[in-house]
């Protein structure tokens, strides 16, 4: 496993002061929700320290790093580069930290929308990207109001209002999300 202290390093290096607090504190949430929710902490906080390491690199960097982790990108993607960002800092961390953990560098790759196949951990880092203290666009009221909620319902929650949010300004959700979204309602239709 990667040590905390080099992605710390790396994370200082990459990313403004701002972004890099908001890591910080993302990570802080992160290991909060694992808590909360009865999970271990490393992947989330490890995922959440590390999920924006390439998000200040200009747009061909990120295209350039993200084909490297996925050999091929879709047209969505390709049209919404900010997208890609996940993917660019997974493939970071692939090449420079030798990770090759599934949980945590799927957490990463996906946490800017969401995927269907994040698992506790992904859902945790997704969430607490959208959720922790320095996201004002959230009252602590609502905060505390969502952790009442199963893990997968407070994702499901996020997914809505993120929708609403983008269809205010004239964007629609990614199909990523949307087909997270109709994962989980399936699954927690089903009581599981
Ligand atoms: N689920 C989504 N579907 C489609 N577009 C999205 C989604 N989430 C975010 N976006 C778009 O990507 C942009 C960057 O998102 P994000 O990286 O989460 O923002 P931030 O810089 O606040 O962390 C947003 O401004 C939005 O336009």
């Amino acid at each position: 496993m990667v040590c905390e202290q080099d992605l710390i390093s790396e994370g200082q290096r990459m990313l403004s002061k701002s972004r890099w607090e908001h890591s910080l504190r993302t990570a802080d949430y992160a290991v909060f929700m694992a808590d909360h929710y009865g999970l271990p902490h490393e992947t989330v906080r490890l995922a959440a320290l590390a999920h924006d390491l390439a998000r200040e690199k200009p747009a061909d960097i990120i295209v350039k790093w993200a084909l490297l982790d996925q050999n091929t990108l879709s047209e969505y993607h390709l049209a919404h580069p900010v997208l890609l960002h996940g993917f660019a800092s997974a493939w970071y961390l692939r090449e420079h930290f030798a990770l090759t953990d599934d949980s945590l560098l799927n957490a990463v790759r996906y946490h800017t929308t969401g995927h269907p196949d994040l698992d506790a951990s992904g859902l945790i880092v997704f969430a607490a990207d959208y959720m922790e203290p320095g996201r004002t666009h959230l009252t602590d009221l609502t905060r505390k109001n969502l952790l009442i909620l199963s893990l997968e319902e407070l994702v499901l929650a996020i997914l809505d209002a993120m929708k609403l949010h983008l269809v205010s300004k004239g964007l629609d959700l990614s199909p990523d999300s949307r087909e997270l979204s109709h994962r989980l309602k399936k699954r927690y239709n089903h009581g599981l």
